[in-house]
């Protein structure tokens, strides 16, 4: 069969296959009931890992390898185990393998495997599979957001009284940071909005913005891996990306704010209390900010 003439469609459609495959082994585990064995920590006692986030990634990468032998991966248990975490302007797999990891250890059902794609460091499409769920969210840049292929569009609330907010709690227990992330949590609760919910998934509370179940999602703390795949669906589904300070989203900061529109966007952002992680594409040798 001819090559398509759109290659990066052929790497999407790789993606959406491969991403599909990865949730069949995720359901697999989940319903076998052993999905807590071989658990490991990484950067607090909170911040799981399991065979099963190195089984699915190796399985991404190895297949991607093969199709596209020249691409670059930013892949989460890949960086963990030491590889850069540096967005060039080659084509590059963004994969988090099973984002909402304390979620599938503890069975709850919320857990999509992410594999966003950049070229140029822009994101050009990205896949979220909501593995237990069995929902495909895909979108391609210019070319609308999709949920098992029915049309995303996020919500048109403008008045914020009458949102629902996402946000997460992270996996970062510093007492300073725990006092920060209620300190927003209070203010965004006082507004009042009509309620503050968390699916335990960045990509999934993006993808909830992307289908107007949710008005705004905010975190300090994610990562590229979290956040890059449901960035393009949530701006296909019509939303909008900024950091917390306000400024333009910048997908290494691990802050990021994602909402149905501006002035949401703009009114919670008001109540945040901002506030830095480490960048993902620090340098090894400097000191933490
Ligand atoms: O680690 P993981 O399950 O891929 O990703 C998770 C994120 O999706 C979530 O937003 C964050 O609050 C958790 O601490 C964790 O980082
Ligand atoms: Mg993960």
């Amino acid at each position: 069969m001819s090559k398509s003439h759109d290659p990066w469609q052929d790497a999407m459609d790789h993606a959406v296959a491969v991403a599909r495959k990865s949730g069949e082994m995720i359901r697999e585990v989940v319903q076998n009931q052993d999905q807590s064995s071989l658990v490991q920590t990484k950067s607090s006692a909170v911040d799981l890992v399991t065979e099963t986030d190195q089984k699915v990634e190796r399985l991404i990468i190895q297949s991607v390898k093969s199709k596209f032998p020249s691409h670059r991966f930013i892949g989460e248990e890949s960086v963990s185990s030491g590889e850069p975490c540096i967005l060039t302007s080659d084509p590059t797999w963004i994969i988090d393998p099973i984002d909402g990891t304390t979620n599938f250890v503890h069975r709850y059902p919320f857990v999509g495997v992410c594999i966003g794609f950049a070229v140029n460091q822009q994101v050009e499409w990205g896949v979220v599979y909501s593995a237990i769920e069995d929902k495909m969210f895909t979108a391609r840049r210019g070319r609308g957001a999709f949920c098992n292929g029915r049309p995303l569009q996020v919500s048109t609330q403008t008045d914020v009284h009458r949102s629902m907010v996402a946000t997460e709690f992270g996996s970062d227990r510093d007492p300073q940071v725990v006092d920060k992330i209620f300190s927003s949590l209070h203010k965004v609760l006082s507004l009042p909005v009509h309620g503050v919910r968390g699916a335990g998934s960045a990509a999934l509370n993006m993808c909830a913005v992307a289908r107007g179940s949710v008005e705004l999602y905010y975190e300090t703390g994610v990562h590229v891996w979290d956040i890059a795949a449901a960035s393009v669906i949530v701006t296909e589904a019509g939303g909008v990306l900024r950091d917390t300070t306000g400024g333009a989203l910048d997908l290494m900061s691990r802050r990021i704010v994602a909402a149905n529109n501006e002035t949401i966007a703009t009114r919670i952002i008001a109540e945040l209390e901002v506030y830095s992680s480490e960048r993902d594409d620090r340098a090894p040798d400097c000191e933490p900010e």
